[in-house]
């Protein structure tokens, strides 16, 4: 499973029945919602991380990403944006790039 699948799957999904599929549910509660659920689920990712549960972290980040992807679809925006964002940033540090970030304010 990649994350494109995942995305694909979730894009099938959504066109579903919000009785028969949790994600059609979440996007038909609308993307405040969604996006709750990705603050949820990454509190509970940072607290499985800092408390060194390693079964936890696992499965909260699966959650984590889950509803990142939900939320981008309900915000419209395909992976590849995202990937292409990340991508732009291999030209660089990262440190360079927060640089050049704190320059701009
Ligand atoms: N990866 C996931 C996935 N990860 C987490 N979850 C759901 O996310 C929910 C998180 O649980 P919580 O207790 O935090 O939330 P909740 O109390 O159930 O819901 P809320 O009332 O808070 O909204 C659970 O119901 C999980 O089943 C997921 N639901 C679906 N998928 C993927 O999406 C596909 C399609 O699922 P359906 O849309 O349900 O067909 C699945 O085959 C999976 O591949």
């Amino acid at each position: 499973m990649t994350l494109e699948d995942l995305e694909a799957r979730i894009a099938q999904r959504a066109a579903a029945s919000p009785e028969e599929s949790y994600t059609a549910k979440l996007i038909a509660r609308g993307i405040n919602k969604a996006a709750q659920k990705v603050g949820e689920e990454a509190t509970e990712a940072v607290i499985a991380a800092v408390t060194g549960d390693r079964t936890e972290l696992v499965k909260e980040s699966a959650d984590l990403l889950y509803h990142l992807l939900v939320v981008l679809k309900a915000a419209d925006i395909p992976l590849r944006e995202v990937m292409s964002e990340l991508d732009r940033r291999t030209a660089q540090t990262g440190l360079a790039e927060k640089a050049s970030r704190t320059d701009q304010s």
